[in-house]
């Protein structure tokens, strides 16, 4: 199976372009427009749009799927739940990068990582489902051995580890347990040889100790980016998250 990545790069950036669609909503305008997001994102030097299609639709919507899915240079990157509904939706669209995550109607956002270990059959049913159409997955789960093992006996080729826990660790000997669990299963997703990518929470303070982990081949970045685009501009908030994440891998 081949799998379209013009961009490779020291380390992958994808733009997630949900709170561009959250502002657009929040008055019902046309504007600001996730297309104009994704194609302004990756002339900044993204790798790869990231996008949620969450199942209240809060943001990114089918309409916003389907018009960015052709337009793209990249990679489409699509989250979405391990219901009936999002995998059939997905192998419509077929996105290069299919992302399975949990979802809780009522979160203000996602809360942690996909129960793989739990919820095994479900969630290997649908990669199986996604990878016949040529789809790579990518399972959303936390920095647990367990989850690890599971997400690799799916037959999933991809994890992306869940950030939340180390980018909300305040204390500084908190964020450096949460960042050497990261750091293990890293370790232990590239033993078990999985692409390793990571997002969740990430802002142009935190995200260097998770971008110099060797091994980790992209990150997921979206809230931060947008809200830092509100003083810089869109462009340069892109293209600044990315120059920092390529230093700090080289330092
Ligand atoms: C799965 C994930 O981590 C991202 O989709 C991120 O959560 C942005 O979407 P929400 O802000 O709606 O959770
Ligand atoms: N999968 C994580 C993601 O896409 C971005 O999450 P956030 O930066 O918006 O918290």
């Amino acid at each position: 199976m081949s799998y379209l990545n013009p961009t490779s790069s020291i380390i992958d950036l994808g733009i997630n372009i949900d709170h561009v669609a959250t502002l657009r909503n929040a008055r019902g305008t046309i504007y600001p427009d996730p297309i104009q997001a994704a194609l302004q994102a990756e002339e900044a030097g993204a790798d790869a749009i990231t996008l949620h299609l969450r199942e209240d639709r809060r943001h990114i919507r089918d309409a916003d799927v389907e018009a960015i899915r052709p337009l793209l240079r990249t990679r489409m990157n699509l989250e979405a739940a391990v219901t009936q509904e999002m995998i059939d939706f997905s192998c419509k669209i077929k996105p290069h990068d299919s992302c399975l995550v949990p979802e809780r109607r009522h979160e203000l956002t996602t809360e942690g990582g996909l129960d793989v270990v739990k919820y095994f059959s479900e969630v290997q049913a649908a990669v199986r489902q996604l990878q016949a159409e040529g789809i790579r997955v990518s399972l959303f789960i936390d920095p647990e051995a367990d989850q690890i093992q599971a997400a690799a006996e799916t037959g999933a080729p991809v994890i992306e580890l869940h950030t939340g826990r180390y980018a909300e660790a305040h204390d500084e000997g908190a964020q450096r347990a949460e960042l050497e669990r990261v750091q293990v299963a890293v370790q232990e997703g590239v033993r078990r040889g999985l692409k390793v990518n990571a997002g969740h929470g990430l802002h142009y303070t935190n995200a260097q100790a998770i971008a110099a982990i060797p091994d980790i081949a992209e990150l997921n970045i979206g809230h931060a980016i947008v809200a830092h685009a509100v003083f810089v501009g869109w462009k340069a908030a892109v293209s600044e998250m990315k120059a920092l994440m390529v230093k700090a891998r080289l330092a």
